[in-house]
């Protein structure tokens, strides 16, 4: 059980020197918390991280909704867990961007001249402490920079975005951290069915996007999948040629000897095992679905692997595969497949991604546990 000690201090947190005066409010009151635990997650626009912050979430109990300051917000609260985005720490507006003395060309949100680091890290660094933070908001809607929010710290709070780990200062201070690797084919087959069926977008214009973002991906946030703990990694599926992304290979790519957690595997740790179940007991359409577990390395790095291609047709069926998989951080047997019915709805639930995405959230809880113990 948690003991968490909550103390109240009358503090006034200094203006950051960012901004202006007119967007930061001093604050009345403080709510300083025992160390929370904090957890980064990365990835690109529109690979899943709000999918992935749902399935995080709802482990921990209790309902996660927008933090309630009567304006839009991108920081999302419950009892047990916050969650920032780190768009809220982007330097300059959308037109800004655009139209900047410094960048003729303009300049992506990707490219590290674009964030407030020091800001950033400082924000962290306080939460962590579990002091609570009065911190900027990237608003989505306008492109704009907003007025502050103030923040109070959770046991966990989880900082998603496109660069968690690519300053050192708040790379350290993350207790774990999470890339989510989304290949290029699938991650365009992802924002075309979004942008096009949300936001009007031509395939030629969500081909030309991800190509203008491609050159800051690469060199400012792809290279934090060498640094991540834990890599959920969406590739095509080998057991198909299907190019719209319906039918994926996933694997969950865990580093051994982490400090907190331990990696989940099939049947027998260390050893390699390819299964494909019995069609009896898990009902798949064609061409069916296949998983593996071995060692592999990942930049260098000694790693542990699940993998799982094709998809499933009925969740409830998970049991029979959760009842080949071993510390996957469940409590009891069953919690799992009852994680993924509860999440039905969302996104990759009958693929890998949705399977992993909610096996690590488990270990979130189980770093989250081994730490507060
Ligand atoms: N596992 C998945 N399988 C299929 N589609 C997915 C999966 N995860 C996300 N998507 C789709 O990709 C798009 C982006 O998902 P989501 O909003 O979770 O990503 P995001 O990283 O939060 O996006 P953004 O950064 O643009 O806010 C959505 O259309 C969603 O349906
Ligand atoms: O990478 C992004 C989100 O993770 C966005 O592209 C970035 O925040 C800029 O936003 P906008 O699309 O409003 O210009």
């Amino acid at each position: 059980m948690l003991s968490l000690s909550v103390g109240l201090s009358v503090a006034f947190s200094p203006a950051p020197s960012v901004v202006s005066q007119s967007r930061v409010a001093p604050r009345a009151t403080v709510v300083e918390m025992v160390n929370p635990v904090v957890v980064g997650v990365a990835a690109d626009s529109g690979c899943g991280k709000s999918t992935f912050m749902r399935r995080l979430t709802s482990i921990f109990g209790g309902e996660c909704k927008l933090l309630d300051i009567g304006r839009e917000t991108n920081t999302l609260v419950s009892d047990m867990t916050t969650v920032i985005c780190l768009d809220d720490y982007h330097k300059w507006d959308r037109t800004g961007r655009k139209s900047n003395p410094e960048w003729p060309n303009g300049i992506t949100a990707l490219h590290e001249a674009c964030q407030d680091w020091d800001k950033m890290a400082a924000d962290v660094l306080d939460l962590k402490a579990g002091k609570s933070v009065s911190k900027p908001i990237y608003n989505h809607v306008t492109g704009e920079l907003d007025p502050y929010e103030d923040v109070d710290p959770t046991p966990i709070v989880i900082f998603e975005g496109l660069h968690p780990m690519y300053d050192e200062r708040v790379n350290k201070a993350l207790d774990l951290t999470v890339y989510l690797d989304i290949t290029d084919e699938v991650k365009f087959a992802w924002k075309a069915q979004r942008d096009i069926a949300e936001r009007g977008a031509t395939m030629e214009e969500v081909q030309k996007a991800i190509d203008g973002r491609k050159p800051d991906f690469a060199a400012y946030v792809e290279p934090q999948k060498a640094k991540a703990d834990i890599i959920v990694q969406v590739l095509f599926s080998d057991l198909i040629d299907d190019p719209t992304g319906k039918f994926l290979k996933v694997r969950l790519i865990t580093k051994n000897n982490l400090k907190h957690i331990s990696p989940a595997y099939l049947m027998d740790e260390g050893a390699s095992i390819t299964w494909k179940p019995n069609p009896n007991k898990l009902t798949t359409s064609a061409p069916g679905v296949l998983f593996k577990s071995y060692q592999d390395e990942w930049f260098g790095q000694s790693v542990s692997v699940l993998e799982m291609d094709g998809k499933i047709d009925s969740l409830e069926e998970l049991i029979y595969v959760e009842s080949q998989l071993c510390n996957t951080g469940t409590k009891y047997y069953g919690e799992l497949t009852e994680q993924m019915v509860n999440n039905k709805a969302s996104p990759g639930s009958e693929n890998g991604s949705g399977l992993f995405q909610t096996i690590c959230a488990f270990k979130i809880r189980e770093a989250f546990e081994a730490i507060t113990a």
